[in-house]
């Protein structure tokens, strides 16, 4: 740490201010000397490649990380090093990922959390009630709900309410829009760029150009742990612009060449009939040799949850399946079942049911190909290795290599690992929710690429997105979802942004009884 005590930096403009930040861990140099700053009363984006370090930087500026060097300034003040509890008290919080709701406490109680009096300490208990209901009003979240019940955008706005309530000034969001509805999407914005208004500063990490270009003022751009472009002016860039940045080279997307009726492959792929669960009733799904099938609709339409039903995850009332013309069956009771089958499904929750965060990149790659990798018992310690290699090659998973635990990885990379486990398994049916989330622009792109070709090996891959943009690029048909049952299908030429949303989303807010996330 820069020996900085008398200095300040007095710039009534820049709120934070950080210089020359370095960070190591364990010989891993994640930051090699970051300044930036922040304008006060801005939105101030953050991009960068999976493990570029800006979930490092944010780290140091919250106070959860100590910089290995250089200096943080707050007002014109040093603060760096400061923990957690020291910068959050000086107006900095970090909103990460997971909304850090307790269930089942109410609303309000979940906004005074963290003003309980301490040992011998005094707080007017009163006012601050009172200053609670007169916020929630505001935003139009009842103060004795349950937040248990609150939905995703929801738990979002309470955290940021939360931190601002606690005497929040520089509100830091780690990918708020993960798991988001479009229209949360919006609504989410819409509250920020009215705290904005208020005078409140946000640093915002996204992956996704266009929310970068919607809703920051200035951006920073991280690559290898280093600043390799800012702008203080979003207006002057474009998504082209912030993809070079990101990359240091041009962005090629991805576009398939989407299959039709006429050029599927023959082969029998795999089907499925009178699928019964909660929120579920598919009477007919069929999907080819080799065809990407999209899956749309919002949380509450069955469409997360047929996918789950496919893969033993969902108990079900009834409901059979076919893979590669053989007879019929019940479905999947368990996973471990689906998996035999030959279909393998990665979930939208890595955390929940995705990667094993202290066994290492090597184990987690293979752990679910452990079956096809072993006879009589007997593992086989030299597939498993080599299986381990290629995929761990295949993803472009960054990291010092496989023995490294999965917990050391950025969020990023720890996606690439669990996508490719399942691709690992060479299912005949993938099932993919929401696989290129957190995953940078460039990783992206191969990944679709991955997918494309290996239809062109037989495999069936549904895909269930948020992102339209993909969806519309990467497949060749979509169901859309509603009420549980597939309501619509759109092919070929059909399949377009606004296609998608008036079928999916518009239908949706117009369907009594379909749920917000
Ligand atoms: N606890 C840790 N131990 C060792 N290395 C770490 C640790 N945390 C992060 N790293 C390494 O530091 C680098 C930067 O990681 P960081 O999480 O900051 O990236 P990121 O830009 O947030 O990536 P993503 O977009 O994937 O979330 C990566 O190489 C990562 O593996």
């Amino acid at each position: 740490m820069i020996a900085s005590a008398p200095q300040t930096h007095a710039e009534p403009d820049v709120i934070l201010r950080a210089d020359g930040l370095v960070k190591t861990y364990a010989g891993v140099q994640a930051l090699k000397g970051v300044s930036l700053s922040v304008r006060r009363g801005s939105i101030h984006g953050l991009l960068g490649e999976n493990g570029a370090g800006k979930s490092t930087l944010v780290g140091l500026i919250s106070g959860m990380r100590t910089p290995t060097s250089g200096e943080i300034w707050l007002d014109g003040s040093p603060v760096g090093g400061r923990d957690v509890k020291a910068m959050e008290q000086a107006g900095v919080f970090l909103v990460t990922q997971e909304p850090m709701i307790v269930d089942p406490l109410s609303v309000e109680e979940n906004l005074l959390l963290g003003r309980w009096p301490s040992k011998g300490g005094f707080v007017d208990f009163k006012r601050l009630r009172r200053d609670a209901t007169h916020m929630l009003e505001g935003v139009g979240i009842a103060p004795d709900m349950s937040a248990g019940l609150l939905g995703a955008v929801e738990k979002r706005k309470l955290n940021i309410l939360r931190a601002l309530f606690s005497g929040g000034r520089v509100i830091i969001l780690d990918e708020p829009t993960t798991s988001l509805t479009v229209a949360d999407r919006n609504q989410l914005f819409d509250f920020m760029r009215e705290l904005r208004g208020r005078g409140v500063t946000f640093i915002f990490i996204s992956h996704y150009n266009e929310e970068i270009l919607e809703i920051c003022d200035a951006v920073s751009v991280l690559r290898d742990g280093a600043l390799a472009g800012e702008s203080a002016d979003i207006a002057a860039l474009n998504s082209d612009s912030l993809s070079e940045m990101v990359l240091g080279r041009d962005l090629s997307l991805f576009h398939r060449r989407k299959r039709t009726p006429e050029t599927l492959s023959p082969s029998p792929g795999v089907y499925f009939r009178d699928v019964r669960a909660a929120g579920v009733a598919v009477a007919d799904f069929s999907i080819a040799a080799g065809e990407i099938v999209g899956f749309a609709g919002l949380p509450g339409s069955g469409a997360k949850d047929f996918a789950r039903c496919m893969f033993g995850l969902e108990p079900t009332e009834s409901g059979s399946f076919a893979i590669a013309g053989q007879e019929p069956i019940p479905l999947p009771a368990a996973p471990h079942e689906a998996f035999r089958h030959g279909i393998a499904y990665l979930s939208d929750d890595r955390r929940r049911d995705g990667l094993v965060g202290i066994r290492s990149i090597g184990d987690n790659l293979v752990m679910s190909s452990l079956d096809a990798l072993s006879s009589l018992g007997w593992i086989d310690t030299r597939r498993e290795g080599e299986t381990a290699q290629r995929y761990f090659r295949q993803m472009g998973v960054k990291a010092p290599g496989l023995a490294t635990p999965g917990d050391s990885l950025s969020g990023g990379n720890q996606q690439k690992v669990c996508l490719g486990r399942v691709i690992a398994t060479g299912p005949k049916l993938l099932i993919l929710d929401e696989p290129t989330r957190g995953i940078d622009v460039g990783v992206k792109e191969d990944v679709h690429r991955q997918i494309d070709t290996l239809t062109g090996q037989g495999m069936s891959v549904i895909v269930i997105t948020t992102d339209l943009d993909e969806m519309v690029r990467t497949v060749d048909r979509v169901c859309v979802f509603s009420g549980g049952a597939i309501v619509e299908t759109l092919i070929g030429s059909d399949i377009t942004k606004e296609r998608l949303r008036a079928a999916a989303f518009d239908r949706a807010a117009n369907t009594p009884g379909t749920s917000q996330p």
